[in-house]
């Protein structure tokens, strides 16, 4: 209040606790659009003294995380997370500043858009792979879609071939994401609230906390550590395939450099990062689009009806048949829209007092871009909550002037989602493929009736789709074909 300005409106709170019985605890992205229909589109209150606001419209996210972001790129304090389970190196939780852009370069270079058609063949060669594992075992979907992200990241950045089942290196990274997305839920831990408790002996009655951080941290340590030493290892014995790691590893600075221990230990964080900000967002996607397909046998059939006409069904698709195919790209966007794996955003942390439209922002204020909302505006996407890829199309081409789903998807700022060109084509990869050779409809009950599916979600940091049946069918003998032959570009 310094400069006599209000804050933003939102609910009353009480003194001390705030608004601690407001905050939502489940599907937050879902009660905040509803906050904005009684308080305007920006929302403000606070939870022990910590203030958050959240954005509910594309003028706010531009006019605060992107035009002003410079004082709205840090992250808040993760004591349980960074201090004690060791994501410290994580780009994505990195404090704004110096070291956070050294990080962000590091892995800039490999992943942007002019850089990542260097993947595309591994991209392919792995959605090949998994529409052979759907054909074997059609019901595991959800498991072969984390299989296929997580064999083409570990490919491109480690050039890592990873096993069937129970691969070591996945095991591990899926541990250690496993205990991130557990400490990432706020409130959780009280060490979050109170981060002096960080201080307090292990041993001691109540600190299971600590206990608990210490064997994530091992997991986490031994995630970024162990396939970035083997990458090392075959440098050394001149048996390393390119990767992203190799790349990093052979521009470091000599072992005798000052340097080298620091741009090393970059190296290192800025490969692990691929598989954590990628693994649970592009899956979820994956499986957002299996769910759609289930639901809108229409959209699906159109789909298929644009490949056979460009493709035909002697070969699957590739990526210079990406741009003959507006009606793919299409519902590549609608994915992204329909159903957004990060639907709330990740926080964002004003650095300094700020004034905004009459109102003051606080220094340390948690800003928080609501993506659900945007993406469901029923002013730019009529019907919102239905699955309309024909809303990316005009004359039969992808229409320049439809408000992309980036403009929210991948984050806002300098801290958009360094990864979304890598994912956008994993996804085609995936989808294409998928399209060219399956059909995927509901599931029949024991009666042979159609189940009705819905859109139902999980709640936490990120949203993917409530565990789910279907039934997916090679759609003809050419496409068995295709399925179990060997050509893939
Ligand atoms: C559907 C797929 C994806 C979605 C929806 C998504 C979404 C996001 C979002 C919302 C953020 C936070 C941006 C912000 O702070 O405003 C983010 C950050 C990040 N993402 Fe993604 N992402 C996806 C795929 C990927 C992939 C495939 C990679 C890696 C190859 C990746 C790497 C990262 C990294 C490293 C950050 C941290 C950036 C920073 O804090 O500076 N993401 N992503």
């Amino acid at each position: 209040k310094r400069t006599g300005l209000p804050l933003p409106p939102g609910p009353k709170g009480y003194p001390i606790i705030g608004n601690v019985f407001d905050m939502p605890r489940e599907f937050a992205w879902m009660e905040y659009d509803k906050w904005f229909k009684i308080y305007g589109d920006m929302v403000y209150f606070k939870v022990f003294g910590q203030g958050f606001l959240v954005l509910g419209s594309l003028t706010r996210t531009n006019d605060i995380l992107e035009k002003r972001s410079t004082n709205y790129s840090d992250r808040p304090p993760m004591p349980m997370l960074r201090d004690l389970m060791g994501w410290d190196t994580n780009l994505g939780f990195l404090h704004y500043g110096p070291w956070w852009r050294r990080h962000r370069r590091a892995f800039h270079q490999h992943f942007h858009v002019g850089t990542v058609h260097k993947y595309h063949h591994i991209q392919l060669a792995e959605a090949h792979s998994l529409i052979r594992r759907l054909y074997a075992n059609p019901e595991n979907f959800m498991y072969h879609l984390r299989h296929a992200f997580a064999a083409m990241i570990m490919d491109v950045t480690y050039g890592i071939k990873v096993s069937e089942a129970n691969d070591p290196y996945v095991t591990t990274a899926e541990e250690a994401l496993h205990g991130m997305s557990q400490a990432a839920v706020q409130g959780r831990f009280l060490v979050d609230v109170l981060p002096i408790l960080k201080y307090i002996p292990s041993w001691m009655p109540g600190a299971g906390f600590k206990r608990d951080a210490a064997e994530w941290k091992k997991l986490t340590l031994s995630m970024a550590q162990k396939p970035f030493k083997h990458v090392k290892e075959a440098l050394r014995e001149g048996k390393a395939v390119p990767s992203v790691a190799a790349a990093l590893i052979e521009a470091l600075p000599h072992e005798d450099d000052a340097r080298r221990t620091e741009e090393e230990k970059i190296a290192q964080a800025a490969a692990a990062v691929a598989y954590v900000g990628g693994a649970d967002t592009t899956v979820s996607a994956a499986q957002f689009f299996f769910l759609a397909m289930a639901m809108y046998p229409n959209v699906q059939r159109r789909a298929q009806a644009e490949i056979d006409s460009i493709i035909g069904s002697n070969r699957l698709p590739n990526f210079h048949d990406r741009e003959s195919l507006p009606y793919v790209n299409a519902l590549i966007k609608e994915t992204m829209r329909w159903q957004p794996a990060s639907p709330a955003g990740t926080v964002h942390v004003c650095s300094n007092d700020d004034e905004y439209n009459g109102y003051i922002i606080p220094k340390s204020t948690i800003v928080i871009g609501n993506t659900w909302t945007i993406l469901h505006d029923p002013e730019v996407y009529p019907l919102p909550e239905e699955f309309i890829p024909e809303r990316w199309l005009k004359d039969g081409k992808l229409d320049p002037d439809a408000q992309n789903p980036s403009v929210a998807a991948f984050g806002y700022g300098r801290r958009i989602c360094p990864g979304r060109y890598f994912s956008d084509a994993s996804l085609y990869a995936i989808i294409s493929f998928v399209l060219s050779v399956y059909t995927i409809s509901p599931p029949v009950d024991n009666r042979g009736n159609t189940v009705r599916l819905k859109a139902e979600v999980t709640s936490g940091m990120l949203s993917a789709p409530a565990p789910f049946e279907c039934q997916i069918k090679p759609r003809s003998n050419a496409a068995e074909a295709l399925i179990h032959g060997s050509e893939t570009v």
